[in-house]
């Protein structure tokens, strides 16, 4: 028997299929949607074909891949959405979902730009949902009913986890896990350049700190332990990861990962904006 559609998202058209729009795309695909479910739109012609040929999807105009759709996925960068949501907006089916997941652009920027009433979502996902690991956050917008919240959420659970959050934590959001994957990539290049200059190879020194980082992650995961606890059963007394730490501290890591993340997510309120 032919394998169904997860629930309710009857046909999705994705505007913008870029890193983020090509990773949410492949996990619909690995998780039950068709190719024919989908209608995919991109600016560059020469990225469509190559999405069309590798996946099946169909690529359209964004104004063709919409007129179908009973969900539709924006994916653009915050900067071309007003252009994006002038040029689609007439010709969107009444009932549509509009979920965005552009950082920083508000369900309000989204529902003032199209037509009356559209239900719209903000959604926050990351790039592990290319492995099926993503973090996603969901908030729905003013005329957004909850089993169009459910339907949001069964797009983003199809390549990871899925949150519900009331849409004024979208921007700490964002730069916690929306951003967070390229943090965690920074500290991994910095441990693999240090295991090079202590005279390692480099390919061992990417393995050593790749699987320290998964075996990492994995215990936070799995024993729910606060990091805190595990860090201190990691640093003997008078040993070496005391002494790290230490140089941690004085070089204000911590402090800087704090700013780091505050700036993000100031950047990400500034978007709906226009700047
Ligand atoms: N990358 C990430 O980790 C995450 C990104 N996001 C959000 O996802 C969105 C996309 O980001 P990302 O995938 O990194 O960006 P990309 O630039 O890789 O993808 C955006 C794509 O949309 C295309 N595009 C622009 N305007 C139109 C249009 N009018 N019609 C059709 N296609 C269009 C772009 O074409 P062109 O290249 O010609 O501009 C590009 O291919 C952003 O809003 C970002 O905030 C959210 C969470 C994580
Ligand atoms: O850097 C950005 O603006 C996007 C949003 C979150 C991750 N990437």
């Amino acid at each position: 028997m032919e394998e169904t559609n997860p629930p309710a998202t009857g046909l999705v058209a994705l505007l913008g299929a870029g890193v983020m729009g090509e990773a949410l795309m492949s996990g619909l695909l690995r998780s039950g949607w068709r190719p024919a479910d989908l209608r995919v739109s991109d600016r560059s012609p020469e990225r469509l074909a190559d999405l069309q040929a590798r996946y099946g999807v169909t690529g359209l105009s964004p104004a063709e891949a919409v007129a179908e759709a009973d969900t539709v996925v924006i994916a653009v960068k915050p900067q071309d959405m007003t252009a994006l949501l002038d040029e689609v907006g007439p010709h969107l089916r009444p009932h549509v979902l509009v979920v965005s997941i552009a950082a920083g652009i508000t369900t309000a920027f989204l529902e003032q730009r199209l037509p009356e009433g559209t239900a719209v979502a903000r959604v926050m996902p990351n790039t592990p949902a290319l492995v099926d690991e993503g973090m996603s956050a969901v908030s729905p917008g003013a005329h957004c009913r909850p089993a169009q919240v459910e339907i949001a959420s069964e797009l983003m659970r199809g390549c990871g986890k899925v949150l519900a959050v009331p849409e004024k934590q979208q921007d700490a959001i964002t730069a916690i896990s929306g951003s967070g994957p390229a943090y965690i990539f920074y500290v991994v290049e910095a441990m693999i350049e240090a295991g090079v200059l202590l005279g390692l190879p480099r390919a061992t020194a990417t393995e050593l700190t790749v699987q320290t980082l998964y075996g990492a992650a994995t215990m936070l995961k799995e024993t729910g332990e606060h990091p805190t606890v595990l860090r201190e059963r990691v640093s003997s007394p008078g040993g070496t990861t005391v002494t790290a730490l230490r140089e941690l501290e004085d070089h204000k890591v911590r402090a800087a990962f704090l700013r780091a993340i505050e700036a993000a997510a100031v950047r990400s309120a500034e978007l709906s904006s226009g700047q």
